[in-house]
C-alpha cells in the first residue's frame, strides 16, 4: 500500500494548499436534497484541519426531517459506530484530534454516509485515512447510500480500487455533484 500512502501525502498536500489560500463554503446540491426524506439517518462528521465542511448538507438533512449521526472513534483497529447526533449535543475530544459524541449516545444505522475523502477520482473510487474505518462501515451498511465530500483539488487521474474497495455513489465538491451509473 506504499502507493496508496504516497497518493495520501500528496492530496492532503493539495487539501492543505487550497484552504490556506481561501476557498468558498461547500454549498448543498439539489441533487442531495433530492436523496432526502423524512426519517433517514445521514451519518455525517466533525471536520478537521482542511477538510471540507460538511455543515450545509447537514443542515439540509436536518431541514428535511433526517435524523443526523457522527461517528465513534475508539482507535485504528476497532471498527467506528454511528451514534445519534442532536444539534444541541455537545461533542467530546476523540482520537486523532477529532470532535465526537460521547460514547453513550444510541448507536444508528445510516442510509446515508457523508464520508471524507483524502482523495478521489472520476469512477468515484475513494481513499480515506488508511485505518479502514470506513471501508468496515460500508461493509457493515451495504444498503447505506455513500457520499463522500472533498475539495475538489483532491480528485487524481485514477485510483486502482483495492479488492474490499466499496466504490462511492457520488461525492460533493465547491464545484458540485458528481454522480456514477445508478445503483
Ligand atoms: N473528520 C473526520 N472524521 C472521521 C474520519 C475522517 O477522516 N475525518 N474518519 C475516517 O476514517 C474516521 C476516523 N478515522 C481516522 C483514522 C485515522 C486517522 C489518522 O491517521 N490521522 C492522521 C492525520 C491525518 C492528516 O494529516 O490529515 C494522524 O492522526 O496521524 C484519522 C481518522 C471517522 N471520523
Ligand atoms: N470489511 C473489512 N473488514 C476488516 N478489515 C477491512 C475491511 N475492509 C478493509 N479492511 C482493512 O482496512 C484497511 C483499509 O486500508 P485502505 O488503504 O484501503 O484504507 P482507505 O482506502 O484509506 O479507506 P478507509 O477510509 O476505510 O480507511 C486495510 O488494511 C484492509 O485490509
Amino acid at each position: 500500500m506504499t502507493d496508496k500512502r504516497a497518493l495520501r501525502a500528496a492530496a492532503r498536500a493539495a487539501r492543505d494548499s487550497f484552504v490556506a489560500a481561501g476557498v468558498p463554503a461547500l454549498a448543498c446540491p439539489r441533487e442531495f436534497i433530492a436523496l432526502l426524506a423524512t426519517g433517514l439517518v445521514v451519518a455525517s462528521y466533525a471536520p478537521i484541519g482542511s477538510e471540507a465542511d460538511p455543515a450545509a448538507l447537514e443542515a439540509a438533512a436536518r431541514a428535511a426531517g433526517c435524523r443526523l449521526a457522527l461517528p465513534h472513534v475508539v482507535d485504528r483497529a476497532t471498527p467506528i459506530r454511528f451514534l445519534a447526533w442532536d444539534a444541541d449535543h455537545k461533542l467530546a475530544d476523540g482520537p486523532f484530534g477529532l470532535r465526537q459524541p460521547d460514547g453513550a449516545h444510541a448507536e444508528v444505522v445510516p442510509d446515508l454516509v457523508l464520508t471524507p475523502l483524502v482523495a478521489f477520482d472520476a469512477a468515484l473510487n475513494r481513499i480515506g485515512q488508511g485505518a479502514g474505518h470506513y471501508d468496515r462501515a460500508f461493509a457493515a451498511y451495504p444498503a447505506a447510500l455513500r457520499i463522500g465530500i472533498a475539495w475538489s483539488v483532491q480528485q487524481l487521474d485514477s485510483i486502482t480500487p483495492d479488492p474490499w474497495d466499496a466504490p462511492l455513489d457520488a461525492i460533493v465538491t465547491e464545484r458540485g455533484w458528481i454522480a456514477g451509473a445508478a445503483r
